[in-house]
C-alpha cells in the first residue's frame, strides 16, 4: 500500500447498518469439546451459551425444513497454532495471540515464531541487543531470567538451551539462570524435569570451561511475572532473590529446591516460594552486579512489562530496590512499543499495525472496552497490537475493575464478572458508544487452578455475565458478538492420543491447568442483527483473526482489503 494513498476510511459496507450498539464479548478459556465430567463447561449451569448454541440450531434446522439456507448464527472457529502465529498445530492459544488475531484481524508470526527464526539464522547474535549485552561477557556475568517451561505460551526452553550455547560460544563465561517454574502452561510437577534438563546443558557448558549454573528461582504466579500492575509485591521477590541474592529459602541445588519445596502441602509449580542457591559458604551464587548483563528470557509481554520496568527505569517508586546494579538490560523481545520497553532487545516484536480498534475510530465508531485488572489489557493492550493508551480519547473509554490479589482464583471464582457485566451494562444502555466490548476472565483464571469444582462455579458466573450484556444489547435494539480467545475449562484433564484421560505412573488422572487446542464457539445475534446475516458455509477453517472482518461489517463497514476474511455475509 503506498503510504500517499493511504486512508483510514473504510468503505460502507453495502448491506449493514451503521450506529448499532455491538457488544463484543470474549470469555476467556471457554473453549468447545464433548460433554463429560471434566468438561466444567458442560457440567456448569450455563443457559444462555446454550441458549446461542442450541436454540439457534434448534431454530435452524427447524427453518430449514421451511426455508433452505436459513440463517445460522453460531460456529466454532480456530484459536490454536498457525491460525494465531503459532509455530505449529501442536501449540494452545493463548490470550496474547487470542487478543491479537480479534484486533488485528490478520494473522501475525509471533513472538514464539519470531525468536525461533532468529535463532535458527543466528540472526539473533548480530542484532543491536545482542551486541549491546555482549559487552558485558568479558568483565560481567549474564544472567538469564525467565519462566522455564515448554508451553509456548510466555517462553520456550529449548529457546534458551540454544541462547546459552550460543551466548558462550559468543564469549560469555560466567552465566546464572533464574528460573520460574511454570505449572500453568505445562502439568504441575514437570518443573522437576525442566529442571533436570537445564541442569544437564548447563554442566555441558562447564565441562566447556564456562562458569554456568542456576542462581535463583521461584514460581512464576508468585515471583516476577505479575501483570497490569496487579500486585507489585510479586514483581519485588523475584528482585530480591535475582538481584540481591535474597530469599527465605536457600538450597546447594535447584534440583533440590524445587523437590524440597514441592514438599510442602498445596505446594505447587505456579506458586513455589522464592528460593537462591548458595555456595558451600552459604553464599548466593548469582546476584546481580555492576558490569552485569541481563537477559529476560520471555517473549510474551504481559508479565514482563513490571520486572523490565524494575530493570530499566531509573526513577521507580513501586518497591524499594535497595541496590540497582548498572547493568546492560535486554528483553527477548520489546515488551512494550509504545513505552519503547525495554529498549535494549534480541528480536524485534510482530509489528501489528492498523488494528480494527483503529479503524473503527477513525470512522466514528465511538468504544468502551473492560475487564477486571488480570484480563485489563487483553481487551486494551493486546487487542490493539501490543499498544497501551487509547488513539483518540474522545472516542473511547477503557474501564479497568481492580482484580482481588494475593489469592488464587479458585477462592473467589465469580471474580469480578458482575461488575464488568454491570459497566458493560450501563455502558450499552447510556447509548454512548457503538462498541462495547469485554473480557469475562472466569473460565481462564479459575481453569488454570486446576480446582475442577471451582472452575464450574466460574463458567456459572461467566454465563450470569453474558446474560447481564445480552439483555442490554435486547433493550437498545443491538447486536452481540460473543466468543472467546482459547479454551482452557473445556477441558481439566491431561488425555492419551485415544483422548481418554491419561494415567500418571500412580494410576492417578493429571489435572490440566493449561489452556487448550480446542476451537472456541462464535455467536451473532441481538435485535439489531438484519434477518438475513448468516455465516458463510465456504470459510470452514475460519480463525478468530476472521472476527475483526466479521465485527466491522456490522458496525456498517467493509474491512480492509488485506484483513482475513469476514465470516458472515447477508442472504435478502
Ligand atoms: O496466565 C497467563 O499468563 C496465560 C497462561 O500462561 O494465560 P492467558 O494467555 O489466558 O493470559
Ligand atoms: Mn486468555
Ligand atoms: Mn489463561
Amino acid at each position: 500500500m503506498g503510504s500517499t494513498e493511504f486512508s483510514w476510511k473504510l468503505a460502507d459496507h453495502p448491506k449493514l447498518p451503521k450506529g448499532k450498539i455491538l457488544a463484543m464479548v470474549v470469555l476467556d478459556g471457554w473453549g468447545e469439546a464433548h460433554a463429560n465430567q471434566y468438561n466444567c463447561i458442560s457440567v456448569a449451569d450455563t443457559p444462555i451459551m446454550d441458549s446461542l448454541k442450541n436454540v439457534l440450531i434448534l431454530l435452524f434446522s427447524v427453518f430449514s425444513l421451511m426455508f433452505a439456507g436459513a440463517p445460522e448464527k453460531w460456529r466454532l472457529v480456530r484459536a490454536h497454532g498457525k491460525a494465531v502465529g503459532l509455530p505449529t498445530e501442536d501449540d494452545m492459544g493463548n490470550s496474547e495471540v487470542g487478543h491479537n488475531a480479534l484486533g488485528a484481524g490478520r494473522i501475525y508470526a509471533q513472538g514464539a515464531k519470531l525468536v525461533d527464526f532468529a535463532l535458527a539464522s543466528g540472526k539473533i547474535y548480530d542484532g543491536e541487543g545482542f551486541n549491546y549485552i555482549k559487552e558485558s561477557f568479558e568483565g560481567g556475568t549474564l544472567h538469564l531470567i525467565g519462566l522455564l517451561s515448554d508451553g509456548g505460551v510466555h517462553s520456550r526452553l529449548d529457546q534458551l538451551l540454544l541462547l546459552l550455547k550460543g551466548a558462550s560460544e559468543r564469549g560469555a563465561k560466567r552465566i546464572r539462570v533464574h528460573i520460574l517454574t511454570d505449572g500453568r502452561d505445562v502439568l504441575d510437577g514437570s518443573s522437576v524435569g525442566f529442571v533436570e534438563t537445564l541442569e544437564n546443558d548447563l554442566s555441558k557448558l562447564r565441562e566447556n570451561g564456562v562458569d554456568a549454573q542456576i542462581a535463583s528461582g521461584g514460581g512464576r504466579m508468585y515471583v516476577t511475572m505479575d501483570r497490569y500492575e496487579n500486585d507489585w509485591e510479586v514483581v519485588k521477590r523475584g528482585w530480591d532473590a535475582q538481584v540481591l541474592g535474597e530469599a527465605p529459602h536457600k538450597f546447594k541445588s535447584a534440583l533440590e529446591a524445587v523437590k524440597k519445596l514441592r514438599e510442602a502441602p498445596q505446594a505447587n509449580d505456579q506458586y513455589l516460594p522464592p528460593f537462591v542457591i548458595v555456595d558451600d559458604s552459604g553464599k548466593a551464587v548469582g546476584p546481580i552486579f555492576d558490569g552485569d548483563a541481563v537477559v529476560t528470557l520471555n517473549f510474551r509481554a504481559d508479565r514482563m512489562v513490571m520486572a523490565a520496568k524494575a530493570f530499566e527505569y531509573e526513577d521507580f517508586d513501586k518497591f524499594n530496590r535497595v541496590r540497582v546494579p548498572k547493568i546492560r538490560y535486554a528483553g527477548m523481545l520489546q515488551y512494550d512499543g509504545e513505552l519503547k520497553l525495554p529498549s535494549q532487545y534480541l528480536v524485534s516484536p510482530p509489528e501489528i499495525e492498523r488494528t480494527s480498534g483503529e479503524y473503527l475510530v477513525h470512522n466514528g465508531v465511538r468504544t468502551f472496552a473492560c475487564s477486571e485488572t488480570v484480563k485489563f489489557g487483553h481487551v486494551t493492550f493486546f487487542w490493539n497490537g501490543n499498544r497501551s493508551g487509547y488513539f483518540n480519547p474522545e472516542m473511547e473509554e477503557y474501564v479497568e475493575i481492580p482484580s482481588d490479589s494475593g489469592i488464587t482464583f479458585n477462592v473467589k471464582p465469580k471474580m469480578k464478572a458482575l461488575e464488568i457485566a454491570e459497566k458493560a451494562r450501563d455502558a450499552i444502555l447510556s447509548r454512548k458508544f457503538e462498541q462495547v466490548r469485554v473480557n469475562l476472565p472466569n473460565s481462564d483464571m479459575v481453569g488454570h487452578t486446576g480446582d475442577i469444582e471451582a472452575t464450574v462455579v466460574a463458567c456459572k458466573a461467566a454465563d450470569e455475565a453474558v446474560k447481564i450484556i445480552l439483555d442490554a444489547i435486547e433493550q437498545v435494539g443491538g447486536i452481540y458478538v460473543v466468543t472467546a480467545d482459547h479454551g482452557n475449562a473445556e477441558d481439566m484433564v491431561k488425555r492419551n492420543k485415544k483422548g481418554d484421560p491419561a494415567l500418571d505412573k500412580s494410576g492417578n488422572i493429571q489435572i490440566l491447568t493449561s489452556h487448550t487446542l480446542e476451537p472456541v464457539p462464535i455467536a451473532i445475534g441481538g435485535p439489531g442483527l438484519l434477518p438475513g446475516v448468516r455465516y458463510r458455509k465456504d470459510v470452514p477453517d475460519g480463525g478468530l483473526a476472521n472476527v475483526a472482518a466479521t465485527v466491522m461489517n456490522l458496525h456498517g463497514f467493509e474491512a480492509p482489503s488485506d484483513y482475513e476474511t469476514t465470516l458472515i455475509e447477508v442472504v435478502d
